[in-house]
């Protein structure tokens, strides 16, 4: 039976909700990774440090017995967050990233920023202090494609803030284009990329061929297959600028299977058998702990995690849930549509 050992994950892009919904789905990230960057999208958002605070409780609280997990907590970037709260909060060690949300990109992000101007003191206080900034990166300008507001985004965005403020450390959370790919390529420094479990294994296809597939459905949303074959490359590469984050991002089923559902892919619980499987596939397993374990502890200036976990490849497939139930209702859980061998066994 082949097998690999590697240093204990962690996701640097997780949507862990609240409340019910919190319960229902935090232990299947605690099973297996040791920390994870928490978004603030909640409704009412994550804006200040006292309220980043209360929500690290609350996910504390939610831990099932037993797990050790460690919630790196986020603020979302408002025009009127205030920078000595920032700086507060990063001094103290409760704040790992301020997230940039533009107003109406994703899932609660009305209240995100419309003028970046607003948000330069902030801007600027970070890259004093060298907190990194997540960004959604999509316009959401409605003359757009949104197939091509990631790329619109780099150009019209990124690059002046970059330009603007080199000092300033940004991630390009959930990167899904090859343009993407090829901008933290091209960066001299100060600028690294997330990528998601389901941007490698899916294509835009998966959400609209042979009928609507609202569970294929996130955002940013898929693109065409020459970007998620740069995705995969830049994945399994070992380059250090690229890691996990895999974006898994609950919604109860009712919320997703309607006329106007809503995006977010759940993959928690089958991330990791997901990835080994890509890694096999193009040959890279060796380079698997550097994408799930290494690169992302780097960027942010942490330690890699001391304790192992180990994959064996079953010769049966591995069957995880459908759907999984939560005190919230069902979650869907990603089907990558090919059988699963790979299993995290300790
Ligand atoms: N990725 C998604 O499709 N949805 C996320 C928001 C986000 O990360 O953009 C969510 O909060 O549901
Ligand atoms: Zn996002
Ligand atoms: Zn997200």
């Amino acid at each position: 039976m082949q097998s690999i050992t590697i240093r204990r994950p962690d996701d640097w892009h997780l949507h862990l909700r609240d409340g019910a919904m919190l319960e229902g789905v935090i232990a299947d990230t605690s099973r297996t990774f040791a920390r994870a960057i928490i978004m603030p999208n909640l409704v009412p958002p994550v804006v200040t440090t006292a309220d980043a605070t209360a929500y690290r409780e609350r996910v504390l609280r939610a831990l099932p017995a037993g797990h050790r997990f460690q919630p790196l907590m986020t603020l979302y970037l408002t025009e009127h967050t205030s920078p000595d709260d920032v700086e507060a909060g990063a001094k103290s060690g409760l704040i790992t990233a301020v997230k940039l949300y533009p107003a109406g990109a994703t899932t609660n992000s009305h209240g995100g920023v419309r003028d970046m101007e607003k948000a330069m003191p902030v801007l600027e206080r970070m890259a004093a202090i060298g907190l990194p900034l997540c960004v959604h990166g999509e316009v959401t300008t409605p003359d757009v494609d949104i197939f091509d507001r990631e790329a619109v985004f780099i150009d019209t965005v990124l690059d002046p803030l970059r330009k603007r403020l080199p000092e300033l450390k940004v991630t390009m959370e959930h990167v899904t284009t090859s343009d993407g790919i090829d901008y933290i390529k091209a960066a001299k420094s100060n600028l690294a990329g997330s990528i998601t479990t389901h941007h490698l294994i899916i294509n835009r296809n998966a959400i609209l061929v042979g009928g609507i597939r609202p569970h294929y459905y996130c955002l940013p949303v898929a693109k065409r297959e020459n970007h998620r074959l740069a995705l995969r490359a830049a994945a399994v590469s070992g380059d250090p600028r690229f890691f996990l984050g895999t974006d898994s991002a609950p919604h109860v089923d009712p919320l997703k299977e309607c006329a106007c559902g809503c995006a977010g892919i759940y993959t928690s619980i089958n991330t990791m058998s997901c990835l080994a499987h890509v890694f096999e596939q193009e040959g890279a397993l060796e380079n698997l702990e550097a994408f799930a374990s290494l690169n992302g502890p780097a960027w942010y200036g942490l330690q890699p995690n001391e304790e192992r976990i180990t994959l064996s490849k079953q010769a049966e497939p591995v069957v995880f849930p459908a759907r999984i139930e939560t005190g919230a209702g069902p979650v869907t859980v990603f089907d990558p549509m090919f059988p699963l061998h790979w299993q995290v066994v300790g």
